[in-house]
């Protein structure tokens, strides 16, 4: 894993803290730098690491009908605003060659690729390209749900709006009926 730089966020922050007309040598705010430093290290952790290598475990079984792991909570940051947008990230796909991976490497790809800025549309594509170079399925859906705070605490201020993403791949792509048994799953 790539070592971030601890130093260069503390000092960011302090002229942060100063420049919004703080004094970051108060009490409360004299660990904030190292604390910033640390839970951005954390958040960030997906930024080096490829989601791709989360399918470890690939189990050889004859099942080729859909796979649907829904309701993957994620918490990810806006590559605008460093504001984080979080919610559902639902993944289906329909396994070929016995190719099925464990259910939790699916949301293990989902967590690589929240903790990184971003936008919504790229996470949704990421996932989706990932699953489908590695278990090479007939074909892969990925539909993300997620409130952005940068549209919620500022700017045009909408709680509530939701943005729902889709990324389809393969033979679901042509298949507007399996598609929407997909969709009826995950909302039912
Ligand atoms: N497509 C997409 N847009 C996003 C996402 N996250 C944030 N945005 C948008 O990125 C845009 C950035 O717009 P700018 O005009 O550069 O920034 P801004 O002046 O802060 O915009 P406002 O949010 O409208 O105040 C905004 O419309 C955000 O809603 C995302 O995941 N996908
Ligand atoms: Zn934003």
């Amino acid at each position: 894993m790539v070592e971030i730089n601890h130093s260069q966020i503390e000092e960011a922050i302090r002229m942060i803290l100063e420049a919004v007309g703080e004094n970051p040598d108060r009490e409360g705010l004299l660990d904030t730098p190292k604390r910033v430093a640390k839970m951005y290290e954390e958040i960030f952790e997906g930024i080096n690491l490829d989601p791709k290598e989360s399918f470890d475990l690939v189990f050889s079984e004859e099942h080729e009908e859909l796979v649907l792991l829904k309701d993957i909570s994620f918490i990810s940051m806006c590559e605008h605003h460093l504001l984080p947008f979080y919610g559902k990230a639902h993944i289906a796909y329909l396994p070929r060659n016995g190719k099925v991976t464990g259910l939790s490497k699916l949301a293990r790809a989902i967590e690589i690729v929240a903790k990184r800025p971003q936008i919504q549309e790229r996470m949704t594509s990421t996932v989706a390209d990932s699953i489908y170079e590695i278990l090479d399925p007939h074909g892969v859906m990925v539909v993300i749900e997620a409130e952005h705070m940068c549209m919620t605490m500022r700017g045009v201020k909408k709680p509530g709006a939701k943005a729902i993403t889709t990324a389809v791949r393969g033979s679901l792509v042509n298949d507007s009926y399996a598609r929407s048994e997909i969709l009826n799953l995950i909302h039912n």
